[in-house]
């Protein structure tokens, strides 16, 4: 599709605009590739972590896949739409863990004032994506809990409608990659729980696992996951 705007001008209205040529196209490519790789490995092991942390949801989970494929299968994309339990479950792990916990750095185009604070033109804005995930006037008291309960009987969505839920961020410079990278996250969580089981090694228990931030433009745990897997599919 990129090949096929090779030497149009970017701006279809207007015939001196930049052209699409080879440099532009593998920008483009890369900014998806770099885009695309850390985001999705830190949310998939954001959320085995808080698993390895709560058994009891960890085996709520592998009941639904269980339940929804049975064990004589693997998971296959078009399952993913009936896994309501491991959407809570992603959801809860993208509110307290956020890949990019300030989002990406904005610039206000007009003056304006929001709730007695003065915003000139041309500042820069951060969001504080990390803090509103952990704020209790927005999420109530057991905003520390990893508690999926909170996503039944809402229609609390990750596609940009819910501010208080905006791990793609949201507007203008969303993250086009939401539906992509959203898949992803499901298609190989799903995957990973439904063909292993999963333990902390050397006998660590579910609380003694670090959960520490590596803070920065993007949000890893500080240490790598170690846990065991093994299988349990049958056949
Ligand atoms: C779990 C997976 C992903 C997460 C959590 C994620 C999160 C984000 C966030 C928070 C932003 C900044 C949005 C804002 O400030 O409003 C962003 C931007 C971006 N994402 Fe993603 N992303 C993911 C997957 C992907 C994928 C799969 C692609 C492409 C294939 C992608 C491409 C991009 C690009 C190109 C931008 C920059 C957009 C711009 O500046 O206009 N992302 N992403």
């Amino acid at each position: 599709m990129l090949l096929s705007l090779m030497n149009q001008p970017m701006n279809a209205h207007d015939e001196n605009s930049c052209k699409i040529d080879r440099r532009v196209i593998k920008a483009i490519i890369i900014d998806m590739i770099t885009a695309k790789y850390d985001t999705s490995a830190i949310s998939i092991e954001w959320t085995i972590s808080e698993l390895l942390r709560h058994p009891r949801i960890m085996k709520h989970v592998q009941d639904e896949l269980e339940r929804v494929i049975g064990m004589n299968r693997m998971v296959e994309e078009t399952d993913l739409a009936n896994l309501t339990y491991l959407g809570w479950v992603i959801k809860e792990s993208f509110r307290l863990h956020p890949v990019a916990p300030f989002l990406v750095p904005r610039e206000s185009m007009e003056d304006i004032e929001i709730n007695g604070y003065y915003i000139p033109k041309k500042s820069r804005v951060m969001i504080n994506y990390w803090a509103i995930g952990r704020d209790p006037y927005v999420w109530s008291d057991n905003v520390k809990e990893f508690y999926l309960e909170r996503f039944i009987n809402n229609n609390i969505d990750l596609k940009e409608h819910d501010f208080q839920l905006i791990p793609f961020g949201s507007g203008r410079r969303g993250c086009p990659g939401l539906q992509l990278g959203l898949t992803t996250v499901t298609y190989v969580l799903a995957q990973l729980l439904h063909c292993f089981d999963w333990v902390l090694p050397n006998g660590m228990l579910p609380n003694d696992l670090d959960m520490s931030e590596k803070f920065g433009l993007s949000m890893p745990r500080a240490k790598h996951l170690l846990a065991m897997p093994t299988y349990r599919l049958l056949g």
